[in-house]
């Protein structure tokens, strides 16, 4: 029998005037970025979450500490090919993933084809296999304040 496993990822990086803002491994043009050890890309960052708790990896502060020079700056995307070969490593394949990002301004719709070819590539999926929705909270909270933007992300992972 196929063993499934889900998994679940949520994070929240701030947002600031004069930082690059990387979404789902692409850069958004926006007077404000997003703030972080790495290059602070929150879509990713839930993604590895979500895979590395379905096959009880820990998650990715536990894998590329905050602490750790070798990650200052680093592009998320190398983060998520090594995750893609930690679950591989354990014998997981991706079922599907299932991502929001919540976020005031810039609309993410617009980007939201290239993010998914971009993912797809990165972690060697089918871009039907990778969903990628936004909401604002209307005007509610950090990120209606635009001082934030935070994302979540389910995964299905099986071993044949
Ligand atoms: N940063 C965002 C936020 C939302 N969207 C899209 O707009 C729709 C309406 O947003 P609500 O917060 O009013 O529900 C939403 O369903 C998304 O399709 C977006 O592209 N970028
Ligand atoms: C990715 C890492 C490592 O560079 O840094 P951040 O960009 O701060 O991201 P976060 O989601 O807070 O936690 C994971 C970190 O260890």
């Amino acid at each position: 029998m196929t063993n499934f496993r889900i998994g679940f990822g949520y994070d929240v990086h701030q947002l600031r005037e004069a930082y690059d803002f990387w979404l789902g491994g692409i850069k958004l043009e926006h007077e404000k970025g997003a703030v972080g050890h790495s290059d602070a890309d929150v879509l990713i960052h839930v993604i590895c979450d979500a895979l590395l708790g379905a096959a009880d990896l820990r998650d990715i502060g536990y894998h590329f500490s905050d602490k750790d020079p070798k990650y200052k700056g680093i592009d998320s995307k190398i983060l998520l090919r090594e995750v893609m070969e930690l679950i591989r490593e354990k014998g997981y394949e991706v079922g599907n993933i299932d991502t929001t990002v919540c976020l005031e301004m810039p609309k993410v719709n617009p980007h939201i084809p290239a993010i998914k070819e971009c993912l797809a590539d990165v972690m060697n999926l089918d871009q039907g296999q990778i969903s990628v929705k936004a909401t604002t909270t209307e005007k509610l909270g950090f990120v209606g304040r635009e001082e934030g933007v935070s994302a979540y992300c389910v995964a299905l992972i099986y071993q044949k």
